[in-house]
């Protein structure tokens, strides 16, 4: 698997998992925030801008699915603090570090896990990755499991949502950045078992 192992010297590892909208991220991601020890989250669609500052493009869309819709500098600076106190980071985020009544410490192997569907476009946050996984789906799932409570006005999805998808993952395979590749079609026991089992070897096994 590509993606640099955890940094030398360093008791700490960040793993993202991501990447196409729909395509079973936060459902992974749950379940490897609750299974892996000392790990924290941070969720790309937390940092979206407000709906007035989303721009509509030519073809009358709201722009949401490209970098300018998010505030990047505002996670990039979350994901930093993490790495400069991972113990500060859990307390103040209510996860629970080194069950028992030991005293976390910095030695202790710390996880963050950023989720999102735009994060490796963005070079100040790809540096920052040990581990990179890209969930993919085909056309016909990622639009039928396509559902918010808001739903997408009609269009969005073929005229905005897959082409933009279409476009950064285009940018990605360009620039070289190394991933993962996760079939999403896979079910979500074994898309667990498989990133858990990865991470176990390649961040905690090594530790
Ligand atoms: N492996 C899977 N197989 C089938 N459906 C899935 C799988 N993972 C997630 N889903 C479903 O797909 C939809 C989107 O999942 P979600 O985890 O919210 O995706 P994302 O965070 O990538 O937008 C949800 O209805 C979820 O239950
Ligand atoms: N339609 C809306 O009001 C709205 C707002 C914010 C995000 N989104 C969508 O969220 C998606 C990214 O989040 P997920 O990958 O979790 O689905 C993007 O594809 C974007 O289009 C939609």
């Amino acid at each position: 698997m590509p993606g640099s192992p955890q940094r030398p010297g360093s008791p700490q590892g960040s793993t993202p998992s991501a990447l196409v909208t729909n395509g079973g991220k936060t459902t992974l991601t749950n379940r490897l925030v609750k299974a892996l020890p000392n790990c924290c989250v941070v969720h790309q669609d937390d940092f979206f801008k407000p709906q007035d500052q989303i721009e509509v493009g030519e073809d009358g869309f709201k722009q949401w699915d490209v970098l300018d819709s998010l505030d990047m500098e505002a996670m990039v600076s979350t994901v930093r603090a993490w790495i400069e106190n991972p113990v500060k980071f859990a307390r103040s985020h209510g996860v629970n570090v080194t069950p028992g009544s030991r005293e976390p410490s910095s030695q202790d192997t710390h996880i963050l896990v950023i989720e999102g569907f735009l994060l490796y476009n963005y070079k100040p946050l790809i540096e920052l990755f040990d581990l990179r996984y890209y969930l993919a789906v085909p056309y016909d799932e990622c639009k039928r499991r396509r559902s918010y409570t808001v739903p997408d006005p009609p269009g969005l999805f073929d005229g905005h949502v897959w082409p933009m998808y279409l476009k950064h993952r285009k940018q990605m395979e360009d620039s070289g950045v190394d991933v993962v590749y996760l079939d999403g079609l896979k079910s979500r026991d074994e898309l667990y078992n498989q990133v858990f089992e990865d991470i176990h070897n390649k961040l905690l096994n090594c530790s």
